[in-house]
């Protein structure tokens, strides 16, 4: 069954001189429990695309559905609170509260969730846990190496039990062992939970362990939309 499907989505940025269509008519089903490599070249559209798969932007033309609902009519409140419940984010940039602890890190989006107490910890504690942190969890995020602080990414990705997992170049910034561990983590989670892996990359490597390549050249989609 479709989980996310994209019909003839556009995004033109800017206007009049400066006008450009970074997506030109997008057509694409994921279904539950897909991994999806996104690839292409700098500025083919790829992380366009992404933000526009994880509602954090809208298509200029065309049509989102997530679980076979429309996404356009969604209110912004309860569309963050369908993306802190369905989605977890997995960026290079890490986004870390660098001064923060890990444990408060991976907490942070139970409670913009409303979950309180003993439930957060114990949660975040098992989430720290899968990604083989526990050791680390009193310490401050700017003291982890590199690989350290995308596990904790993958930790608060992981932590409100999403239906997706969304990685925008996750391994981008980390040496190839490291690039590996994380993967793996990735993986594991994808079959041992069925999380849905959407993946944007440039690492052939890391698009070939997806089960599927969609290839987005020049803002539209010249390989891999079907299954
Ligand atoms: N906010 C914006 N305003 C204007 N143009 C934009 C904006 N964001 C992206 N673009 C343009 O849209 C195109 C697609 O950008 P996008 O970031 O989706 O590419 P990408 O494939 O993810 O690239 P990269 O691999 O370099 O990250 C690019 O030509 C970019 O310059």
């Amino acid at each position: 069954m479709s989980l996310l499907e994209t019909r003839e989505v556009t995004r033109t940025y800017g206007k009049g001189a400066t006008k450009f269509e970074a997506l030109r008519g997008i057509n694409l089903q994921i279904d539950k429990g897909d991994s999806v490599a996104i690839i292409g070249k700098s500025g083919s559209g790829k992380s366009t695309l992404m933000h526009i798969l994880a509602l954090l932007d809208h298509p200029t033309t065309g049509s989102v559905f997530l679980n076979n609902e429309p996404t356009s009519k969604i209110k912004n409140k309860a569309l963050n609170k369908l993306r802190n419940q369905t989605f977890g984010f997995v960026f290079q940039q890490f986004f870390l509260n660098a001064q923060d602890s890990v444990l408060e890190n991976v907490m942070l989006p139970l409670k913009i969730g409303g979950i309180t107490g003993k439930e957060r910890r114990s949660k975040a504690l098992a989430a720290i846990k899968a990604v083989g942190l526990e050791s680390k969890a009193k310490n401050k995020a700017s003291d982890l190496s590199g690989g350290q602080k995308q596990r904790v990414c993958i930790a608060r990705a992981l932590v409100n039990n999403p239906e997706i997992i969304f990685a925008d170049e996750p391994t981008g910034n980390l040496d190839s062992a490291t690039s590996e561990n994380i993967e793996n983590i990735l993986f594991k989670l994808h079959q041992e939970k069925n999380i849905t892996l959407i993946i944007v990359t440039h690492d052939p490597d890391l698009a070939k362990k997806c089960a599927r390549q969609v290839q987005i050249k020049d803002g539209q989609i010249v390989g891999g939309a079907q299954q």
